[in-house]
């Protein structure tokens, strides 16, 4: 089978809600996954684009007899890729047409007064998807320092543009090209590029001094801030990012009690903590629903960092590619999902020694988010939300009194993928009315600006197939009956 075949196979199950893009991939048994995840995550970036290419070169309307899907993986690699890389009737198909859809090509870009392809993508996935999102490099302080880390891309002949004072400065470097790049303004230790830069064949790379993960999916472990040396519940972790995120703000010392449900996911994520030098963690296949509170063994943990199944909205190109659907199908998957976050939240809060609890999704939909911690502090009296963040500008959806305590990113906001964060805290006094849970009072917004400037500060995704999914699409798993535990040992 050729790769555009398998790719747009992949494409069609993508739209029937099969499963993640990786996971698809990796399922696939294609001989070379790397190629095609590349293809494919190329062609959805620019899945607009040739939509619109393809409807205006008339390229489907004749005597050419293949499914959308097909014609856009083909088309992509003849406009924007290496040139069309098979043979035989697909490949005569796509010359015969080379001319008329390359005239489109050109045409579109006059009508969207762009000079380059890149700027077509953003042009196109402005409304619906925002601009483009740089390449955010989060740096894995176990292994490297943000100095030597600047100091190595400048010797790559990277230009070095400061520390961003504005998050304008970020989004300007999503408009750019080239060999250039800044340091967030947000988030310690995360770099950021142009969209586009490539790292998976750096060596800094493949050694697991630099981890590929979107700056809005850096903010939970941030927000969660384990001491070093504390115990720590991630309750649905693979393939892991925010797992060695943890692992980073508390040096490598205390305890990360990591649970998944999925097996594959979390073969994965051992590998990935192995080469990110992460040794505090313990991994179990297991249904968090299923761990115990009250066993001795979890008895000292203190933070949790709740990040569960989602419907992945939150991810332009995933959604770009499956279409923005709403409709009864669509409502009853997110009541499922939705019910299915509040039993696993509210499970988080039941921890006896419990007192941070972050819960985040990259969904977009209210029901995935504000509505679940409504519910959730409506069922836990005993927590209050914390104001996360407060310098970020975009906030939670203003549904219930508290929900600007919560964090919500984008590409249009924040020059991120679409994300969701609350925080929860234990009350110290369990009596306190649901009136001083609000975290708006001044002085505990001081007291969370003073914690994130000095907690966060100063501590401190590949999306590489052979690493797996990040956590785009996570198709919530049945829970299996028989659970194996996996025990990962300290690496060196
Ligand atoms: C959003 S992804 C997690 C991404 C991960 N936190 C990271 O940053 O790399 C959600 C994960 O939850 C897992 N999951 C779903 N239901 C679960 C359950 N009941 N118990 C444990 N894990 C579960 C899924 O298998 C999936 O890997």
């Amino acid at each position: 089978m050729s790769v555009y075949q398998a790719a747009a196979k992949i494409l069609d199950k993508l739209q029937r809600k099969e499963g993640a893009l990786k996971t698809l991939v990796y399922d696939s048994r294609f001989k070379n996954v790397r190629q095609l995840y590349a293809l494919l995550c190329e062609t959805l970036r620019y899945s607009a684009v040739l939509e619109e290419i393809i409807e205006n070169s008339r390229f489907l309307k004749g005597d050419v007899k293949m499914t959308l899907n097909l014609a856009k993986v083909v088309v992509y690699d003849l406009l924007f890729g290496k040139g069309v890389q098979c043979g035989g009737r697909l490949k005569a198909v796509v010359i015969a047409h080379r001319t008329r859809l390359r005239a489109e090509l050109a045409r579109l870009k006059v009508k969207k007064q762009v000079s380059n392809n890149m700027d077509l993508v953003t042009a196109a996935g402005g409304s619906a998807a925002g601009p483009a999102v740089p390449r955010y490099v989060r740096l894995n302080t176990l292994k490297i320092t943000t100095n030597e880390a600047i100091a190595y891309f400048k010797r790559q002949g990277y230009t070095y543009l400061g520390k961003a004072r504005s998050l304008d400065e970020v989004a300007e470097l999503g408009q750019k090209h080239g060999k250039r790049f800044l340091q967030d303004l947000h988030v310690p230790d995360l770099l950021a590029f142009p969209p586009g830069t490539d790292f998976h064949k750096d060596t800094l790379y493949t050694a697991g001094h630099l981890i590929l993960q979107d700056k809005a999916s850096c903010l939970p472990a941030l927000l969660l801030s384990p001491p070093v040396g504390s115990c720590v519940i991630d309750a649905c972790a693979a393939p892991g990012n925010k797992t060695s995120h943890l692992a980073a703000l508390m040096k490598n010392k205390g305890r990360i009690f990591a649970f998944d449900l999925d097996t594959k996911r979390l073969a994965t994520m051992s590998t990935l903590l192995l080469r990110a030098g992460v040794t505090c963690q313990e991994l179990a296949n297991q249904d968090f629903l299923t761990v115990k509170p009250d066993d001795p063994k979890y008895q000292k943990v203190s933070h949790i960092l709740m990040d569960p199944s989602c419907s992945g909205s939150g991810m332009p190109d995933l959604m770009r590619a499956l279409g923005d659907k709403n409709g009864p199908e669509q409502e009853k998957r997110l009541q499922s999902l939705s019910g299915f976050q509040c039993r696993a939240l509210s499970h988080a809060l039941s921890f006896p020694s419990v007192q941070r609890v972050v819960y985040s999704t990259c969904s977009i939909h209210q029901q995935e988010n504000e509505d679940v911690v409504k519910t959730t502090l409506e069922q836990n009296t005993n927590f209050k939300l914390v104001n996360a963040l407060p310098s970020w500008p975009a906030r939670g959806l203003n549904t219930f009194l508290d929900a600007g305590c919560c964090l919500r990113a984008s590409a249009l906001d924040t020059f991120t993928n679409g994300f969701f964060v609350a925080v929860f805290e234990r009350k110290s006094d369990g009596n306190e009315s649901s009136s001083e849970r609000i975290c708006s009072s001044k002085a505990e917004r001081n007291r969370n600006v003073e914690e994130e400037a000095t907690g966060v500060e100063g501590r401190f995704e590949s999306e590489d197939i052979s690493e797996l999914p990040e956590q785009e699409t996570c198709t919530r798993k049945k829970p299996r009956k028989k659970k194996r535990k996996t025990k990962t040992h300290a690496v060196n």
